[in-house]
């Protein structure tokens, strides 16, 4: 199994965030902004869901990837950590995904 993570994903980005644009795709997309880099995270994400549609394996795992990057990428652009979205997740394992539907009903 791949030792590799979203977490060294991460930490790639924040390097190529921090150095010179014209060899990295990364530092390029950030600097479009994050309109720009939410505009990609949709495309990417449509072409996950067309993946998953044709029960097409490889393709799904392929674009799962692009789509994990490109989400890596705006939150990088937004300011957010990977910590922060850890963070709301593990608040979430205190209680089911229909309880915590339930409860965004209710705010
Ligand atoms: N994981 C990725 C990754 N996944 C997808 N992509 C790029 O995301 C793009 C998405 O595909 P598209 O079909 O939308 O590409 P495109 O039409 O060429 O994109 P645009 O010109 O429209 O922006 C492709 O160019 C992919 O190469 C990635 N680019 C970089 N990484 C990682 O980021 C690291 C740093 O990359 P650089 O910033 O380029 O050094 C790499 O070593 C990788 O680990």
């Amino acid at each position: 199994m791949s030792r590799f993570t979203v977490h060294d994903l991460a930490a790639t980005i924040d390097a190529r965030a921090a150095t010179g644009g014209e060899a990295s795709y990364t530092r390029k997309l950030l600097d479009k902004g994050a309109e720009h880099c939410a505009r990609k995270l949709g495309e990417e994400a449509v072409e996950t869901v067309i993946a998953a549609i044709g029960n097409d394996r490889d393709h799904l795992v392929a674009e799962s990837a692009d789509l994990v990057f490109h989400l890596l990428v705006l939150l990088k652009s937004r300011g957010v950590k990977l910590e922060d979205v850890e963070a709301a997740l593990e608040k979430r394992t205190s209680m089911s995904g229909l309880e915590e539907k339930a409860s965004r009903k209710r705010d």
